[in-house]
């Protein structure tokens, strides 16, 4: 579980969030959703602690990460999987090298138990064997997603952030993505956080769904409350997708 207390940040006296507090439980789905500019990376980040953040509490589990020193924040890391936007895949290795990298980088596992982590990983997001030794550039998009999942789980672990996880893909394939993050924070009861301005996404996965308006929690919910709820800026992010807005009613 990570729970956000009272959380404030500025930059150079612009404050782009105002006591912020939300708990994000593990083995949810948790996302933070918002329009463009509202704060939602910068929360993240502050979250991750890439962010010194002005006001407030971070804590993963009983670990308070605004009063760890920075060795401990190196090791929390190892226990954070990412995914970034647009996968961030390295172009220059193959499949199976990229979802190795943090294995060689962060353990001292023998080659035998790295190919078989890298295969676990691999098979738990369906890339099928003969598109290991693939380069980036030549899978989809989908797929390079996939792959950019399985390195964040290569290293096991507690807690995974995604960064507008299905950005650029087509809805069929974007909603593969979003069940296959669900499906794996549930199998590894990991906490999962997730950044996104898709409502596609809201409705499929919002297990917990923060809002977030000017840098303010302005609504928080599950996916079934956010088609109920009467809070005008919610309903004003909905309704610029007319699909959802028909589906309110409006
Ligand atoms: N490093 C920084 N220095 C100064 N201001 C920043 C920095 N990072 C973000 N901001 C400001 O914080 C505000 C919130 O930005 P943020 O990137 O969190 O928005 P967002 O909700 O993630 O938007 P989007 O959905 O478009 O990614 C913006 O006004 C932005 O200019």
């Amino acid at each position: 579980m990570i729970e956000v207390k009272n959380l404030y940040k500025s930059f150079e006296g612009n404050e782009v969030l105002k006591n912020v507090s939300a708990t994000f439980e593990n083995g949810k789905t948790n996302l933070i959703i918002g329009r463009s500019g509202s704060g939602k990376t910068v929360l993240l980040k502050s979250i991750l602690g890439l962010f010194e953040i002005d006001k407030g509490e971070i804590w993963y589990n009983d670990r308070n990460l605004t009063q760890m020193g920075e060795k401990e924040v190196k090791r929390m890391r190892r226990e954070i999987g990412m995914v970034f936007q647009g996968g961030a895949l390295f172009d220059s290795i193959s499949v199976e090298g990229n979802v190795r990298f943090p294995l060689d980088m962060f353990t001292r596992m023998s080659s035998k138990e790295k190919k078989e982590r890298v295969e676990f990983c691999l098979e738990h997001v369906n890339i099928e064997k003969h598109a290991f030794s693939l380069f980036p550039s030549e899978i989809s998009g989908g797929m390079q997603k996939r792959v950019a999942i399985a390195r964040a789980i290569a290293l096991n672990p507690k807690y995974l952030f995604c960064d507008e996880p299905n950005s650029g893909l087509d809805p069929e394939t974007a909603t593969v993505i979003d069940k296959l993050i669900q499906s794996l924070t549930k199998e590894f009861q990991m906490t999962t956080i997730i950044n996104t301005h898709d409502m596609n996404s809201v409705i499929e996965i919002g297990e917990s769904v923060l809002f977030i308006s000017k840098g303010e929690k302005g609504w928080e919910g599950t996916k079934h409350e956010i088609l109920k709820t009467d809070n005008k800026k919610v309903n004003d992010f909905i309704f610029a997708n007319k699909l959802y807005a028909q589906m309110k009613g409006k």
